[in-house]
């Protein structure tokens, strides 16, 4: 195990970040750091070795005398989970912060005519804070039968929070579980009777909705056990998933233009450090204060301050708990199909 010492958790914080090779999960790593440089136990859970590799050394030269370990997780695969759980039960005792933040977003389509027909109404604002409705992707199915947006997302997080509960809940010291949702997270994108998206055009929306439903229902069932969840914004931020969206030399022109939009909204973070701003906000909160209905955006000011504002979340209790019923059955299922 790379950089694995037994002992060294009983003193430290136990963090493990999902994604954490590259984007905003990489520079929260590097703020974390920065902020507890000896204090810490990071654990970067990644899909591809080499990449968790490198993003291990770069985190090192700049925290020489960090701890650093690294999980093999693919969030998108029932049985990787499983075997990054047990992995996991079997190096710590706790783990004080969970950060469920990988994510994908794959074969995105920019709807240019409804674009252009946003910029010249009302929504124009909230057009560029949210993508909203002008964003469709092409979902893919996995080797388990899931489709992969809901799966990578959603559902591997919930199936390796759900594995490591002895870890997480204790009625001595709390933990945090943190999601890094969207503000392109829409009601309207999601239906219960279709949790996976697998009729519509927008299942990272769908994905990111029913990870802010989720957190509420994780909060009613762990709070008294000690655990607690909360969901976290980035804001628009330029990483291999926006880079995606269009051609490279058109996100370099777009640029100047970017820079001017914050000035009218914050939620144009641009560089994964600011966008880490909420995640790292969290993690200095007492997680009894935080609000389970609210959602933490990481906000850039036009002059470059980062701030995190919270805002309430368009969701319902009743159905957090009804989405919550329906992944406890599919987790069932897919332990069977996988005789777990
Ligand atoms: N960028 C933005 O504007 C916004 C991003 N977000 C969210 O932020 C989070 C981080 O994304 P961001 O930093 O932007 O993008 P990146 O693509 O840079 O980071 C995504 C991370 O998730 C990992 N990942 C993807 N699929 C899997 C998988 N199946 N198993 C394990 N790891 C996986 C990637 O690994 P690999 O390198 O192997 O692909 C990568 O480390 C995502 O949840 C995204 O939805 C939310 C709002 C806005
Ligand atoms: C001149 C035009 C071609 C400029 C197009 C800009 C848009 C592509 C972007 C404006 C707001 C962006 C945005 C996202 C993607 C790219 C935009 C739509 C996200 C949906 C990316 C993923 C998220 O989680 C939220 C982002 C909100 C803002």
């Amino acid at each position: 195990v790379v950089g694995f010492q037994p002992g060294l958790t009983k003193m430290k914080l136990v963090v493990l970040v999902t994604g954490a090779n590259s984007g905003i999960g990489l520079a929260l790593c590097g703020r974390l750091l920065s902020e507890v440089p000896e204090g810490l136990q990071l654990c970067l859970a990644c899909r591809n070795m080499h990449r968790a590799e490198v993003a291990r050394s770069a985190l090192l030269t700049s925290h020489p005398t960090a701890h650093i370990t690294l999980l093999q997780m693919d969030t998108s695969s029932i049985s990787s989970v499983i075997k990054a759980a047990q992995e996991v039960r079997l190096r710590y005792e706790h783990l004080d912060y969970l950060y469920l933040n990988a994510g994908i977003m794959p074969n995105p389509q920019l709807d240019v005519k409804a674009f252009f027909k946003g910029l010249f109404s009302s929504r124009i604002i909230s057009m560029f804070a949210t993508g909203e409705g002008i964003l469709t992707q092409q979902d893919n199915v996995t080797s388990d039968g899931l489709q992969e947006v809901f799966a990578t997302n959603l559902f591997g997080h919930f199936l390796f929070a759900r594995e490591l509960e002895p870890l997480l809940c204790h009625t001595h010291r709390s933990s945090q579980l943190i999601w890094t949702s969207s503000s392109n997270a829409h009601r309207s994108a999601f239906d219960l009777e279709d949790m996976q998206h697998r009729r519509g055009t927008q299942p990272y929306s769908s994905s990111k909705y029913a990870s802010d439903l989720l957190s509420l229902a994780l909060n009613t069932r762990y709070n008294k056990q000690g655990l607690y969840s909360s969901v976290i914004c980035p804001g628009f931020v330029m990483t291999n998933l926006t880079y995606n969206i269009l051609p490279s030399f058109l996100w370099t022109l777009l640029m100047p233009i970017f820079w001017l939009i914050r000035v009218f909204t914050h939620t144009f973070t641009l560089t994964p450090y600011n966008g880490a701003e909420a995640l790292f906000c969290l993690f200095k909160q007492k997680p009894e204060s935080l609000d389970p209905y609210a959602k933490y955006h990481s906000l850039t000011s036009g002059l470059g301050k980062n701030y995190t504002e919270p805002k309430k979340m368009d969701i319902d209790l009743e159905m957090s708990e009804l989405l919550y019923k329906k992944l406890l059955i599919l987790e069932s299922h897919v332990k069977k199909k996988n005789s777990l």
